[in-house]
């Protein structure tokens, strides 16, 4: 599968951001890969880049092994029984990043035999540092390896159990408009307090990234490197309870359960 040729159906934000990334990443060659959209022009970018860009769907997946679907879910179902013909199981694998669409359903609606994977990245992806939660379906272990290898690529790949993949579109994929939303406050929050915009979002961009690293590097708890940040009477920990007792660890467990509840319900 080394150098299958890819194809994207639906180059919007996470679709494009994908392509971004397979280039940055080397994993494939622009003329490998093939992106597909309604309106091409959108797709400048990568077409500059050497990339096919079209809007002809069954030409990008017979040009391909490799098909990841990156359209809107209410659209997945039509687009997907148009193209039922154009698969071949001896030949492709379908990657879907799309929410809330089980294997089982995808199943149906891909021709049988072909195995389906799901993937769950989020916009990082285009730089290399997403997370994506993978499950798959009918897949042999080359293409597990080979699906696992692509995703490892741009970013850490997790594999999990199908029931939590909603849990993971939340987490991972929704997270990152959490995590810029945190920035964003504490970038006004400086701003208040006396930096002009663009200083107080670097200062706050890069002391999450900071934050995160601390974790991921040194694989600690966020406690314990809150408990050397909070000296005893100082203002970490007056401000720390100010935003708890405004609801600051309340609001975002609540935003988590209601975007994980708009998915399930
Ligand atoms: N945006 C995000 O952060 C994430 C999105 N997802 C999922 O990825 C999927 C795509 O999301 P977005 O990129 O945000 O949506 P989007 O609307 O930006 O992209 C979908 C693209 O599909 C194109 N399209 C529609 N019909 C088409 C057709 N017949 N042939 C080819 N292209 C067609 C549209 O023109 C559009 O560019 C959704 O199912 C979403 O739930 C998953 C994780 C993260
Ligand atoms: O908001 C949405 O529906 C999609 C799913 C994950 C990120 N964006």
């Amino acid at each position: 599968m080394k150098h299958s040729k890819i194809a994207i159906i639906g180059g919007g934000n996470l679709g494009a951001a994908i392509a971004e990334g397979l280039l940055k990443s080397k994993f494939i060659t622009p003329d490998h890969l093939t992106v597909t959209r309604r309106n091409t022009d959108a797709l400048g970018t990568l077409a500059q880049q050497g990339v096919h860009t079209t809007s002809d769907n069954k030409k990008a997946i017979h040009d391909s092994e490799v098909i990841i679907v990156a359209v809107k879910p209410y659209n997945v179902r039509e687009i997907l029984e148009s193209l039922k013909e154009n698969f071949d199981p001896a030949r492709h694998i379908v990657i879907s990043v799309v929410t809330g669409v089980f294997l089982k359903d995808l199943q149906g609606i891909v021709k049988t035999g072909v195995p389906i994977f799901r993937a769950m990245p989020n916009t990082a992806i285009a730089i290399q540092e997403s997370v994506t939660c993978l499950c798959h379906q009918g897949a042999s272990v080359e293409q597990v390896s080979y699906v696992t290898e692509l995703f490892d690529q741009l970013g850490i790949t997790i594999s999990i159990d199908e029931k939590l993949m909603d849990a993971a579109t939340v987490l991972g994929a929704c997270g990152i408009a959490y995590a810029l939303r945190f920035i964003r406050a504490s970038t006004q929050g400086g701003i208040e307090i006396g930096f002009d915009a663009k200083t107080a979002n670097l200062i706050a961009a890069q002391t999450v990234k900071g934050a995160a690293e601390l974790l991921l590097k040194l694989n600690r708890h966020p406690e314990e490197e809150i408990d050397k940040v909070t000296t005893p009477k100082g203002c970490t920990i007056v401000g720390l309870n100010e935003m708890e007792h405004q609801g600051f660890s309340s609001s975002l467990i609540k935003g988590i359960g209601a975007s994980y509840d708009k998915i399930v319900k």
